[in-house]
């Protein structure tokens, strides 16, 4: 038995879903269970959250025709070659157009999974089972799912939705602190892009999120799937608005590739992003020192980088940001910020100005 979970609707129509979040769903098997319609099913995830949480999923598979697939674990297994054998295993089981595929795991096996699942006879179902902050309160929610490739992150993926969220808040007992703090990146960036009373709630609550207190990190998780879940639903394949969910990222994703994500986790990076991003704004006369300032207080009260790595060169980091998926005409387009809450679509930023910014925060 699990307490009633909060459940959250991700509303778009005949395609609509719930994300239920709380302590002990993963054993909750009649709950998500219900959201599998055929025979097969592939749970994808990597060498860390198998040995840790598939048993718990197995127990609800059973009856059905199914298999694991297991990823090596990071970022840099985030590829096409690994879709390929996530494909290849579908064939093996025989799956059919009514197979499910399960995501087990953090963002990486989430993006994959959904991107293997839209792919497979040209797209068949998934669901999300989100073992990190992170993909509890960003990557799982949404339908974007992909890849990266060498020249950049997430440059290959489709818009595909899961079926359902299902988010075990007990797997977070197991996370480690650093991925834990990267989780609450995506937190702070949905409350600075647009909600501002959540900045505050944030700014009162971080030491109970810092010690993972059961209330508040459900209300925070809550609360930024909560904002999301609108977004998506306004705008489901980022033709205008969603685009602010990408806060930081044009500089955050050229931080983890210059890195090979070997220095920065995604959330470290969208974290020095959001930073560099509110540097701009100020500089263009955007926002005002003072928001500034209030960002770079709640990411250091929760334990979050706010600088550039060392030895990053500025040059690779913009040459990377012009594949950046926002951009068009090849100008660069940047989600900048007018203050606490309040985010904004630029197109035609002058590089000089982005240049100076990076120069002035490499360390
Ligand atoms: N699709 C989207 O909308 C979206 C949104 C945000 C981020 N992303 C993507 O998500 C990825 C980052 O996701 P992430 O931060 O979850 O990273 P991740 O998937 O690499 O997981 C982080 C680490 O935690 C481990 N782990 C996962 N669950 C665990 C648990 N319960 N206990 C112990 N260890 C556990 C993983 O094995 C890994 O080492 C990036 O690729 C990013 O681009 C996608
Ligand atoms: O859901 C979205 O939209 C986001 O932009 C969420 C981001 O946090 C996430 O990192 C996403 O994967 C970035 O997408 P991309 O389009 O920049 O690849
Ligand atoms: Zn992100």
């Amino acid at each position: 038995m699990t307490s009633t979970p909060r459940t959250i609707d991700v509303a778009l129509g005949d395609r609509s879903y719930p994300v239920w979040i709380g302590p002990g769903l993963l054993n909750d098997h009649a709950r998500w269970r219900a959201a599998l319609r055929g025979r097969h099913a592939l749970v994808i995830s990597n060498t860390t959250v198998a040995p840790l949480y598939l048993d718990r999923v197995a127990e609800g598979l059973d009856g059905l025709t199914w298999s694991s697939f297991l990823i090596d674990d990071g970022e840099a297994h985030k590829t096409f070659a690994n879709v390929g054998l996530a494909l290849d295993a579908l064939a093996q089981l025989g799956a059919t157009r009514d197979a499910c595929v399960v995501a087990l795991g953090g963002g990486v096996v989430g993006d994959l999974a959904g991107f293997s699942a839209a792919c497979w006879m040209r797209g068949i179902d998934f669901i999300q089972m989100p073992t990190t902050l992170l993909s509890m309160v960003d990557s799982s929610v949404g339908g974007k799912t992909g890849v990266n490739l060498p020249a950049g992150k997430n440059l290959v993926g489709a818009f595909h939705q899961p079926r359902a969220v299902i988010a075990d808040t007990d797997t977070l007992a197991t996370l480690p602190e650093r991925e834990y703090r990267a989780g609450l990146a995506e937190v702070v960036k949905g409350a600075a892009i647009g909600d501002p009373a959540f900045f505050a709630w944030l700014e009162a609550h971080a030491a109970a999120l810092n010690a993972r207190q059961t209330g508040p990190l459900i209300e925070a998780i809550a609360r930024k799937v909560q904002y999301k879940a609108g977004v998506v639903a306004r705008d489901e394949t980022e033709q205008g608005e969603r685009a602010l969910l990408n806060l930081g990222h044009t500089f955050g994703h050229a931080l983890e590739t210059a890195g090979k994500y070997k220095v920065l986790l995604h959330g470290e990076g969208v974290a020095v992003g959001m930073l560099l991003a509110a540097q701009l704004s100020e500089r263009l006369g955007m926002s005002e020192a003072a928001d500034t300032a209030r960002l770079h207080r709640l990411l250091d009260a929760v334990g979050l980088p706010t600088a550039i790595p060392a030895g990053m060169d500025p040059a690779q980091l913009l040459a990377l940001m012009r594949l950046d998926k926002k951009n068009l005409a090849g100008t660069l387009r940047l989600i900048l910020w007018r203050g606490i809450g309040r985010a904004e679509i630029v197109g035609g930023v002058d590089e000089a100005q982005v240049m100076a910014v990076l120069e002035a925060a490499v360390r």
